[in-house]
């Protein structure tokens, strides 16, 4: 649906063939810390109560095997609807992201992009239907932005594959036809801010969760186009006290703020996500798809220039920077 807008489909060519070269380069920066994806597999059985007691035992368990649940596809000739789960994996690093996990997070959104569909009704079990992502941190936090050993260590070159490369990256994640969902159980600082800004919903923990537009306290802006998403978050004005504060927000703070969608009781954030889930993958994937294509239109106009304006800034302001 949204591939139909130009400018998603150069972005998807830009993901696919152009950044290829760049994401190797910072595969080969390499880094502790991996991103894993893994494919839920949600059944629809007649009633939202089945839905329910069926996912829940899928997402309960930690293993990943148990959460594939490949079984279930061969079971009925209708694919069940499919959750990719993006999980940041560096919880000794607050889930900082170094060079190998940037280019793994490229994978990831890839492996969206692959999976969704034109046409629903296309679904195989080799190609399942995907409904839903979710991105979330192993450990404690969300995501405490780029490793800062790798910025403290970059040349201007490399910063700028890094920039173009999260550019492309989470506009196609912001620009994907499905709903998305941001699971936060800890802090989300800078670069791990401008993720949760590429996501429709944000499910927090509301006494752990926490978010950050660090940037201004650090000597830069926004590198990975979260200001230009921001504003359509949150409006204008009041991204710009947020990026000139540079203060940290509260989940309630946040949630008050427009910045968090959910608010979930302490240790409650993964069962109101998969509510969430459920919810949005028993609605029609096409209302679903023009939905976003509807609410994205305006924005994605003025993205593009907004883009080059935040790219010129993030450049100006690491050429400045002293590490
Ligand atoms: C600014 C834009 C830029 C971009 O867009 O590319 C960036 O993202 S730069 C990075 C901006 N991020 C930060 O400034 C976050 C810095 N970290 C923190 O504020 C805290 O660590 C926090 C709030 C995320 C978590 O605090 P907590 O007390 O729970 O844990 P620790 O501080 O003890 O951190 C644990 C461990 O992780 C290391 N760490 C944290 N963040 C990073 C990072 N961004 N890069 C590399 N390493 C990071 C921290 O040093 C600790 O390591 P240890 O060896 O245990 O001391």
């Amino acid at each position: 649906m949204l591939q139909r807008l130009s400018f998603v489909r150069r972005l998807r060519q830009e993901l696919f063939t152009d950044s290829r070269v760049v994401q190797e380069r910072l595969r080969q920066l390499g880094g502790s810390g991996t991103v894993r994806t893994t494919l839920e597999e949600i059944r629809r059985e007649g009633n939202e109560d089945q839905n329910k007691t069926k996912s829940k035992d899928m997402s309960n368990s930690n293993s990943k095997s148990a959460r594939t649940s490949t079984a279930a596809a061969t079971e009925s000739s209708t694919p069940p609807n499919t959750v990719l789960r993006i999980t940041l994996d560096n919880p000794l690093r607050a889930n900082a992201l170094c060079g190998k996990m940037l280019a793994e997070l490229g994978d990831a959104v890839q492996t969206a992009v692959g999976l969704e569909l034109q046409d629903p009704a296309s679904a195989t079990a080799a190609k399942p239907k995907l409904a839903c992502v979710v991105i979330q941190g192993a450990g404690r936090h969300f995501c405490a932005g780029s490793d800062l050993n790798l910025l403290a260590n970059a040349t201007a070159d490399t910063a700028k594959d890094m920039l173009n490369f999260m550019h492309t990256v989470t506009t196609c994640f912001k620009t994907l036809s499905v709903p998305t969902i941001a699971l936060l159980q800890g802090d989300a600082i800078g670069g791990g801010s401008e993720l949760v800004t590429m996501t429709d919903y944000q499910v927090a923990d509301e006494a752990a969760a926490r978010i950050r537009f660090v940037h201004a306290r650090r000597g830069l802006t926004p590198g990975w186009g979260g200001a230009a998403r921001l504003i359509h978050m949150v409006g204008a004005h009041r991204a710009s006290q947020a990026l000139m504060s540079a203060r940290m927000f509260t989940a309630k703070d946040a949630h008050n703020y427009g910045l968090f969608s959910h608010l979930a009781p302490a240790g409650e954030a993964p069962r109101v996500c998969d509510d969430l889930v459920q919810t949005l993958t028993s609605n029609d994937p096409a209302a679903i798809a023009s939905a976003k294509l509807l609410s994205l239109r305006g924005f994605i106009e003025s993205l593009e220039a907004s883009q080059d304006t935040e790219k010129e800034m993030f450049e100006s302001a690491f050429a400045r920077l002293q590490w």
